[in-house]
C-alpha cells in the first residue's frame, strides 16, 4: 500500500426501505418466483456495491450480503445440513437454505443465537457426523460478481475457520484437532483460488479472538493461520477482529497475515494500551476500526483525527487502513429519510451511509491537511456535537442526583420469596403447571396496517383505539376458551416491545426508518436514547385494565424491562450504560406502580437481552450483571408482597448467568428452551432453581404447530430436573410473529398436554 486507505466491513443487507426483507417474504409467501427473487436481489446487491464505490471506499467488502444470515451462508458453502432436511449433496438449494432457518413439515428449523453482545441472530451450524465439503467457493463468487458488473476489485469477506467452528454446535472438546483437519483443506481451497484470481485482500472475521480464548486456542488458531498462508502465499490477508480488544494480542499480531483489524471504538483502551506496550507489527497493515459500527451517533472526527495521530506512531499511514469498528450491518441505511428529526438531532447522527462518509473524509482528512473543504466539514462536526452536549436534555438535574445516590433507592422486595409464595399461592390460586403465554398475539396485517391508517392520519385516535380494544376483546376471548390459566393483553398497541416505550419515555426520539436487521427477515427500529431518561406519564395501564376488565382470569401487566431497553436502543454515550440504564429502571417503577394501584397484580418485565448485554471479556461479567441486576431490581421491589413480578427471557444461553438470573428475585421466569433442543436442561441438572420457571415448551419461530406429544416429552424432560410445584407452562417467546390459526391450534395442545400431565400424574394432582 502506497498510502492511507479508505475501507468497509460489511454493509447493511435489508436495503432503504427493507426492500431485502419484502423480497424474502414474498418468496416465503410464493407470491414471487425463485427466478424473479434472484433478479431483483442481484439489483440490491449490486447497488449496495455501488453505492460504496461512489463514496469512494478504496476496499469494498463482497460476500457480506447474505439471503438469510451469513453463518447460514458458511455452513450451506460446505453442505453442513442436518439429515433431517434430506439434502442430497451438491450446491445447497434454496428451499433446503430456507427449510434450515425457518423449519419444514417434520424438520425443526437449526437453532438460532445472538451474534457475540449484539441483536441480530444467527443460525447454528450442526457440525454432528457431517463431512465438509466445497460446494461452491462462494467469495470468489462475489468477487466475480463485483469485477465483472460493476469493475469492482473488492474485498471478500468470509468467517474464520476458528470462529465458524466456536459458534458450530454438535462436536466435543476433544475433536479440535480433528475438526481443523476437516475444514482446512477447504479454506485452503477457497484462498488459494481466491489469490488465482488475482484478489487482493480478503477479510476473514474472527471475532473470538476478542473473547477469553485459552492458550491452547491461540495454538490451534496459530496453526490454522500458518498452513493458510502456506496455501496461499500471495494473498494478503486481513484478520478482522470487532466488539471488544484481542485478549492475546501478540499472539494474533504475530500470525502470518498481512494485516490486523482492531476494534478500537469497543476495544478502544485494551487495544491502545496493547499497543503502547508491544507495538504493531512492522510487516503488518492496521485495519484501524475507528468508526462505531455499533451506534448511530456521528463521530468526533477531531478526535479521531487525533487518535489518527497517536496510531502513526505505532503504524506509518502507508501501512493503515480506516475503517468502521465493525460491519455496518447493525446499523440502519442512511439518516436521509429521517426527516421529522429536528437539526440539533439530526446533525448528530450517522447511519452506515454517513459513517461510510466520515471514514472517506478522515481518510482524505490525513492526506490534505490543509484542505478548507475539510476543514469546514470538521467545523461543522465540532459545531453538531458542542450543541447536544450542551442541551438541556442531557442535564436534567433531579433524575442525575437519584442516579448519582442510587444505593439509597429500594432495590429488595419487603419478603422473600419463600414467603410470597405462599401469599401468591393463597391471592391467586391458580391449578398446579398453570398455562400462559409471552404477552404478544399474532401482529397481523391488519393490526399493522390499523397502526399505519393511525399514523398517518386516515384514523383518528379514537378509531384506532377501539380498533385496539377489539384485538384485546378477541383475544382475551380465545384465550378463555382455549383455557389458558394466566392471560395476556396481546400487545397490540405496540410496534416493537422496546420501540414502544422509547415512543414514551423521556429523553428518547425514535427514527422515521431506523431499521436494522434482528434476525432472517425480521427487522427492528431501535429506539434513540439522547438525554436523561424519565417517566412522563402511564403508558400500559389503560389496556392491561381494559384486558382485566373482560376476564376473570388474572391479565398480566407486560413491560419491557431496563436492560433490555437499553441493549435495544441507540444509546447517548456521553455517560456510562449503567447509569442510563438506572434511569430508565427509575422510570419503569414508575410504571409497575402505576399498575399495581390500577389493580393489575401480576406483571412482566420481559429481559430477554440481559445475556446479550453480558460483555465479551468474562473478566467484565460480573460488573455488567451487578449493575443489570440492580437495574431489574429496582424497577420491581417496590410491590406488595402478593403482586407476582415475573420475567422473561430468550435467544440466548442462560447456562452461566443462573445464578443473576436467581438474583432478580422475579417470582416467575419464563425462558425460551425448545429451540435449543432442551439444552437449558442440563442447566438445572447443575444449579437449582427454586423460583417459579416456565421452560418453553413449543418453538414459535415455525410455523409448524407442534403435537401435544411433543410438549408432553418437553414437560416430562423439564420436571425431571425442576420442582413441578414451581413449573409454569408456556410457549417460548412471544406469538407475534405467528398466524392467528396455528397460534390457536398450538396454545390448544399446550394446554391440553399441561392438562393431560395434571391427570395423569398422582403425584401432581394431590399437590393441587
Ligand atoms: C424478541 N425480539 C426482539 C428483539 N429486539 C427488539 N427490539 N424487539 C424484539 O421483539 N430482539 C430479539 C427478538 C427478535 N425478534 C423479533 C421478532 C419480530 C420482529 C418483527 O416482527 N419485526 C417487524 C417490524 C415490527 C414493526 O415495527 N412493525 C410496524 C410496521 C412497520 C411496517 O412495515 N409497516 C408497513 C405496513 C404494515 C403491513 O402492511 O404489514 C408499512 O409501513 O408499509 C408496526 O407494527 O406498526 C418486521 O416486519 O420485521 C422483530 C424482531
Ligand atoms: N412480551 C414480549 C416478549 C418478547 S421477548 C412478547 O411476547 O413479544
Ligand atoms: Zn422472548
Amino acid at each position: 500500500m502506497d498510502s492511507l486507505k479508505s475501507s468497509n466491513l460489511g454493509y447493511p443487507r435489508i436495503g432503504v426501505n427493507r426492500e431485502w426483507k419484502k423480497l424474502l417474504e414474498a418468496l416465503w409467501a410464493n407470491k414471487i418466483q425463485e427466478s424473479e427473487f434472484e433478479k431483483k436481489i442481484e439489483e440490491l446487491r449490486l447497488n449496495h456495491l455501488k453505492l460504496q464505490q461512489e463514496k469512494g471506499i478504496d476496499l469494498i467488502p463482497v460476500n457480506d450480503f447474505s439471503l438469510y444470515d451469513h453463518m447460514l451462508d458458511t455452513a450451506a458453502m460446505f453442505g453442513i445440513v442436518p439429515k433431517r432436511f434430506n439434502y442430497p449433496g451438491g450446491v445447497v438449494s434454496l428451499s433446503t437454505y430456507y427449510a434450515m432457518a425457518r423449519g419444514s413439515k417434520g424438520a425443526p428449523a437449526c437453532e438460532m443465537t445472538k451474534w457475540f453482545n449484539t441483536n441480530y441472530h444467527y443460525i447454528v451450524p450442526e457440525l454432528n457426523d457431517i463431512t465438509p465439503v466445497l460446494t461452491i467457493n462462494k467469495p470468489l463468487q462475489a468477487y466475480r460478481e463485483a469485477k465483472q458488473k460493476l469493475g469492482i476489485d473488492g474485498k471478500p469477506v468470509l468467517i474464520g475457520l476458528y470462529t465458524f467452528l466456536k459458534l458450530s454446535k454438535g462436536y466435543k472438546s476433544g475433536q479440535w484437532d480433528e475438526l481443523i483437519a476437516l475444514f482446512l483443506p477447504l479454506y485452503a481451497q477457497i484462498l488459494r483460488e481466491l489469490e488465482q484470481e488475482g484478489v487482493r485482500w480478503v477479510q476473514i472475521d474472527e471475532p473470538v479472538l476478542v473473547s477469553s480464548l485459552s492458550v491452547e486456542d491461540m495454538d490451534r488458531i496459530t496453526h490454522i493461520y500458518k498452513q493458510l498462508h502456506e496455501a496461499a502465499p500471495g494473498l494478503n490477508i486481513m484478520l478482522q477482529t470487532y466488539f471488544d480488544a484481542v485478549e492475546h494480542y501478540e499472539a494474533t499480531v504475530s500470525l502470518p497475515v498481512q494485516g490486523i483489524g482492531l476494534d478500537l471504538v469497543h476495544g478502544y483502551d485494551r487495544n491502545m494500551q496493547h499497543m503502547a506496550k508491544h507495538g504493531f507489527p512492522k510487516d503488518k497493515v492496521l485495519g484501524a476500526g475507528l468508526i462505531d459500527g455499533r451506534n448511530i451517533w456521528a463521530a468526533d472526527l477531531q478526535s479521531k483525527l487525533t487518535l489518527l495521530n497517536t496510531l502513526s506512531q505505532y503504524v506509518p499511514y502507508e501501512r493503515m487502513i480506516i475503517q468502521p469498528s465493525c460491519s455496518l450491518l447493525h446499523v440502519p441505511v442512511t439518516t436521509g429519510q429521517e426527516t421529522k428529526l429536528g437539526s440539533e438531532i439530526r446533525q448528530v447522527l450517522a447511519f452506515a451511509n454517513e459513517k461510510l462518509d466520515e471514514i472517506v473524509l478522515l481518510t482524505k482528512a490525513v492526506a490534505d491537511k490543509d484542505s478548507e473543504p475539510i476543514a469546514r466539514e470538521l467545523e461543522k462536526n465540532q459545531q453538531a456535537l458542542r450543541e447536544i452536549n450542551a442541551s438541556s436534555s442531557r442535564k436534567k438535574e433531579h433524575i442525575q442526583e437519584m442516579v448519582e445516590r442510587i444505593d439509597q433507592q429500594p432495590s429488595a422486595r419487603a419478603g422473600t420469596f419463600a414467603e410470597r409464595r405462599i401469599l401468591q399461592q393463597n391471592k391467586w390460586n391458580l391449578p398446579i403447571l398453570p398455562t400462559t403465554t409471552i404477552g404478544s398475539f399474532p401482529q397481523t396485517s391488519e393490526v399493522r396496517q390499523a397502526r399505519k391508517k393511525w399514523r398517518t392520519g386516515e384514523w383518528t385516535e379514537e378509531q384506532y383505539k377501539t380498533f385496539i380494544q377489539e384485538q384485546i376483546r378477541l383475544w382475551i376471548n380465545l384465550q378463555e376458551e382455549i383455557g389458558l390459566d394466566v392471560l395476556v393483553h396481546g400487545e397490540f398497541e405496540r410496534t416493537d416491545m422496546v420501540e414502544f416505550f422509547g415512543e414514551k419515555l423521556g429523553g428518547f426520539f425514535f427514527t422515521q426508518n431506523g431499521w436494522v436487521q434482528s434476525y432472517g427477515s425480521r427487522c427492528v427500529k431501535p429506539p434513540v436514547i439522547y438525554g436523561d431518561v424519565e417517566f412522563i406519564k402511564p403508558m400500559t395501564v389503560e389496556e392491561t385494565v381494559y384486558a382485566q376488565s373482560l376476564t376473570n382470569k388474572p391479565v398480566k401487566g407486560m413491560l419491557t424491562g431496563p436492560i433490555t431497553i437499553l441493549n435495544w436502543s441507540f444509546v447517548r454515550d456521553d455517560i456510562p450504560r449503567e447509569k442510563v440504564a438506572y434511569q430508565i429502571a427509575l422510570a419503569l417503577r414508575q410504571e409497575v406502580e402505576a399498575l399495581e394501584k390500577a389493580g393489575i397484580e401480576m406483571i412482566q418485565v420481559d429481559e430477554p437481552a440481559l445475556r446479550e448485554g453480558l460483555p465479551i471479556k468474562r473478566q467484565d461479567w460480573q460488573h455488567y450483571l451487578d449493575w443489570a441486576v440492580l437495574s431489574f431490581r429496582l424497577a420491581t421491589a417496590t410491590v406488595k408482597n402478593t403482586t407476582q413480578i415475573h420475567t422473561h427471557m430468550c435467544y440466548c444461553e442462560f447456562h452461566d448467568i443462573i445464578d443473576s438470573i436467581r438474583e432478580l428475585d422475579a417470582d416467575v421466569i419464563s425462558i425460551e428452551t425448545s429451540r435449543s433442543h432442551g439444552e437449558l436442561l442440563h442447566s438445572f441438572e447443575e444449579h437449582t432453581y427454586d423460583h417459579g420457571i416456565g421452560l418453553g415448551v413449543y418453538d414459535i419461530h415455525s410455523p409448524r404447530v407442534p403435537d401435544v406429544k411433543e410438549m408432553v416429552h418437553m414437560i416430562d424432560r423439564s420436571l425431571s430436573v425442576l420442582d413441578p410445584e414451581l413449573f409454569w407452562i408456556n410457549p417460548d417467546c412471544g406469538l407475534k410473529t405467528r398466524g392467528m390459526d396455528e397460534t390457536i391450534a398450538s396454545l390448544k395442545n399446550m394446554v391440553e398436554a399441561a392438562k393431560s400431565f395434571r391427570e395423569k400424574s398422582p403425584v401432581l394432582s394431590s399437590s393441587l
